[in-house]
C-alpha cells in the first residue's frame, strides 16, 4: 500500500537537520589562494599598523612650537637638514628650526610633530643649505599618521568563519600571513537519478530531457563555500544505484541526490534509505516547491535527497544543506539572510503550504522590492536564471497582492541570518 507521508513544518525540518550538524576543519591555504574562503581563526592585530609615526603628506617635518609665529605678516624660514623618502628612517637630530623634507608614508623624525605640504613651502638655497619659507603655523600633530591609528595591537580584527574579500585580504597581508587559516571545504558527493536523463552534449530524444540538476546543485554548492564530486547519472535501478551511492559515501562529507524522492514506483531513494540503514529525518515537508525533500543521517553524514523537478531541487538545497555547509565554514549566520519587502505583482495562487517563490530583488525608493522572476511550478528551470532571492509566501493563505509586505531571502549575500528567522 502507497505509504501516507506526514509533513512536517519547515522549521522543525531545518532544527532536525541542523541537530545533526558536521563539525568543520581547518587547514591552512597559500594567501595567494584565500579567495572566496572562510577564516578558521579571528584575526588579532599582532602589532599596531602603522607601527610608527608617518607623513600622510609629502612636505616638511618639523616642531610645531617653532612654527606658533608664522602668519601672512610673518613668513619663517626653516633649514632643511635632510630628505627622507618612505622607507627610510630619519638620521639626523632634528633641532629649533630645522626640518626635513619628508615623503608620504615615511617615518616621522622623533622630535618633529607636524607636516606642512610642498605646496605651502618656498624652497630657497644659500651657500649650499637649504631652506624652506611658510607663512602658516602648524599645530601638534598636524598631519601625522599615528602609531596604532589604523589598528591597535590585541585589536579583533575579523572574526572566525568571516569570508574572505578583498579587504580581509588586505588585512591577512598587513599582519603577514603568508598562510591563512581557512575552513576545509566540506565535499559533497552529487548523484542525478532518473532513466530519462541525457547528458549535456548529447542529443534531445523522444521522452529524455537533459540533466539540469547536477549543473545547478554543483554550482549552489559552490556559491555555499563547499566543494562537489560529481559521481554521475543513475539510471532508476536499484542494485547499481544503491552500491554507487554507498560506495561515494565513503569519500564525501555530505552526499546529494536530485530525483526519486517521491512515491513513483521508480523513486528508489526511499528503499536506498532503509538498505542504507540511514535515519530517515523527514520525507515530507510542508513548503512548496520542495514538499518531498528527503534527509537521512548515516554515521555522522547527512544525504540530502532533493526532490528531482528542478526548482524544488533549488529550494532544497538553499534551506537545508547550505546551513549546514555554512556551519562547517564556521559562519555565526548560517541561514539565507532574511529581510522584509513589498512584492511587485500579484501572486493569486492560493496554497496550503509555505511558498518560496523564485523573485529578483528591486529598491524603489530605498525600499527593498521582489517580482517573481517567471512562472512558479516546481518542475520550471527557466524562472531560476532570473532569481537571486525566494519570496516566502506563508501557507494557508488565499494568495497575495502587489504591495503587500513579504518576507524575502537573498540568495547571493554572504552575511546570513541566525536562526530561527
Ligand atoms: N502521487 C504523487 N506524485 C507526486 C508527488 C506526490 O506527493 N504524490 N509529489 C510531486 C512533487 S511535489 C514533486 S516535487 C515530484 C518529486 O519527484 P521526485 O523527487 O521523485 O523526482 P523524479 O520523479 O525523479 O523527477 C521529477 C521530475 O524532475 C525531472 N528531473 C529529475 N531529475 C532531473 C535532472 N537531473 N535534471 C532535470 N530534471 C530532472 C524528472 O524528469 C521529472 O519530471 O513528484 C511529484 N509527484
Ligand atoms: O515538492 Mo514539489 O516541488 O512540492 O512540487
Ligand atoms: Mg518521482
Amino acid at each position: 500500500m502507497l505509504e501516507r507521508r506526514k509533513p512536517i513544518s519547515i522549521s522543525d525540518a531545518v532544527e532536525k537537520v541542523m541537530k545533526k550538524k558536521l563539525p568543520g576543519e581547518s587547514e591552512f591555504v597559500s594567501i595567494d589562494d584565500c579567495d572566496n574562503r572562510y577564516l578558521a581563526e579571528d584575526l588579532t592585530a599582532t602589532h599596531d599598523v602603522p607601527h610608527f609615526n608617518r607623513s600622510p603628506y609629502d612636505g616638511f617635518a618639523l616642531r610645531s612650537e617653532d612654527t606658533k609665529d608664522a602668519s601672512i605678516a610673518n613668513p619663517l624660514t626653516f633649514e632643511v637638514i635632510e630628505e627622507l623618502g618612505a622607507g627610510m628612517v630619519p638620521g639626523q637630530q632634528v633641532k629649533p628650526f630645522q626640518a626635513v623634507r619628508i615623503m608620504t608614508g615615511t617615518q616621522m623624525p622623533e622630535e618633529c610633530d607636524a607636516v606642512i605640504m610642498l605646496e605651502l613651502t618656498t624652497e630657497s638655497e644659500v651657500d649650499g643649505k637649504k631652506y624652506i619659507t611658510f607663512k602658516r603655523a602648524l599645530h601638534k600633530g598636524e598631519n601625522v599618521s599615528f602609531k596604532g591609528e589604523d589598528a591597535r595591537e590585541g585589536d579583533i580584527l575579523v572574526t572566525k568563519g568571516t569570508l574572505i574579500n578583498p579587504g580581509v585580504k588586505a588585512v591577512l597581508a598587513t599582519f603577514g600571513y603568508n598562510l591563512v587559516p581557512v575552513a576545509k571545504k566540506p565535499v559533497i558527493g552529487v548523484f542525478a537519478t532518473g532513466s530519462e536523463l541525457l547528458e549535456v552534449n548529447e542529443p534531445l530524444q523522444p521522452g529524455k530531457i537533459r540533466n539540469s540538476n547536477s549543473y545547478m546543485i554543483s554550482s549552489q554548492i559552490i556559491r555555499s563555500g563547499a566543494d562537489f564530486i560529481y559521481y554521475g547519472k543513475l539510471k532508476d535501478e536499484f542494485e547499481a544505484s544503491f552500491s554507487a551511492i554507498q560506495k561515494a559515501l565513503e569519500n564525501v562529507d555530505l552526499l546529494i541526490t536530485t530525483g526519486g524522492v517521491s512515491v513513483g514506483d521508480y523513486d528508489l531513494m526511499p528503499d536506498i534509505y532503509a538498505k542504507l540503514g540511514a535515519e530517515v529525518l523527514f520525507n515530507k515537508v510542508g513548503m512548496r516547491p520542495g514538499s518531498v525533500t528527503t534527509v537521512a543521517a548515516l554515521n555522522g553524514k547527512l544525504l540530502f535527497g532533493l526532490s528531482g523537478n528542478p526548482s524544488a531541487c533549488y529550494v532544497g538545497f538553499e534551506l537545508f544543506v547550505r546551513p549546514i555547509v555554512r556551519t562547517m565554514l564556521f559562519c555565526k549566520n548560517a541561514h539565507l539572510r532574511k529581510e522584509t519587502g513589498i512584492l511587485k505583482a500579484d501572486f493569486p495562487k492560493a496554497n496550503p503550504f509555505t511558498r518560496f517563490v523564485r523573485t529578483r530583488l528591486s529598491f524603489d525608493d530605498g525600499r527593498l522590492c521582489v517580482i517573481p522572476s517567471g512562472v512558479d511550478k516546481s518542475n520550471i528551470v527557466m524562472s531560476l536564471a532570473g532569481s537571486n532571492s525566494l519570496a516566502v509566501l506563508p501557507g494557508g493563505t488565499r494568495g497575495f497582492k502587489e504591495g503587500d509586505t513579504v518576507e524575502i531571502l537573498l540568495l547571493d549575500d554572504q552575511d546570513g541570518s541566525e536562526w530561527p528567522w
